[in-house]
């Protein structure tokens, strides 16, 4: 039987290397009730493991842009400077909210105060590393970037800490905690009220 109400839209940041996609992954499998992961889409180039349309729907620019005109995106942001978009499909949010499924997005800063505008009652929790130092060796030992997108991230990384406040939960992720993170999430989740955001 369809719920009568609706599920909860939850917004999860934190800079790169802060752990979101690591604890996002144990997360969907203990959150109740249940809660599905949005899928965003992006013009960065796949990592090496990633599967498109499980870890991002990876778009051509001109792809992406024809859907950002033809109003299928709830936000869009061109996140590092560099030229890749990233944005949330009205068609990962909207029906499952409709049908009283909770959604998890896991988007950047700016992405989440648009959310908010538009979805007041979201959940918003920010996730941080605990120091600078401990996301540096994150970014460092994931061996997947280059030292000049390390140092961008880390320059994104301090802008980003310093928006923290304007989130409902902040929760740090704290070095060879994972699975205590995780239960702090999954608690934060079930017994927000729906008070609004802001
Ligand atoms: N605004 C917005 N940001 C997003 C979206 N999807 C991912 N991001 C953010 O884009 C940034 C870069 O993501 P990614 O390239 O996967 O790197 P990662 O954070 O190191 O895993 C992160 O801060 C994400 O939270 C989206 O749909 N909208
Ligand atoms: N609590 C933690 N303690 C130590 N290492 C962690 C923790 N959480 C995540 N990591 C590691 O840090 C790196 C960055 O995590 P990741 O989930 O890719 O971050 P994000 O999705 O925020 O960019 C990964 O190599 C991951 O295994």
């Amino acid at each position: 039987m369809a719920s009568s109400r609706t599920g909860k839209l939850v917004i999860l940041s934190g800079p790169s290397g802060s752990g979101k996609t690591t604890v996002v992954r144990k997360l969907l499998g203990v959150a109740e009730p249940r809660l599905e992961l949005s899928v965003s889409a992006t013009t960065r180039p796949p990592r090496a493991g990633e599967v498109d349309g499980k870890d991002y729907h990876f778009l051509t620019t001109e792809e992406f842009l024809r859907r950002k005109a033809a109003g299928e995106f709830l936000e869009t942001f061109e996140v590092f400077g560099n030229g890749y978009w990233y944005g949330t499909l009205r068609s990962e949010v909207e029906r499952r909210l409709a049908d009283g499924i909770s959604v998890l997005l896991e988007i950047d800063v700016d992405g989440a105060m648009e959310i908010v505008k538009q979805y007041p009652s979201a959940v918003t929790i920010f996730l941080s590393p605990g120091t600078e130092e401990e996301l540096e060796r994150r970014l460092r030992g994931r061996k997947t970037e280059s030292e000049e997108t390390i140092q961008r991230r880390l320059a994104t990384a301090k802008r980003e800490m310093a928006a923290m406040n304007k989130y409902k939960y902040q929760i740090v992720n704290d070095a060879g905690a994972v699975n205590e993170t995780v239960q702090r999430l999954a608690d934060v989740i079930q017994n927000d009220s729906g008070d609004d955001a802001l």
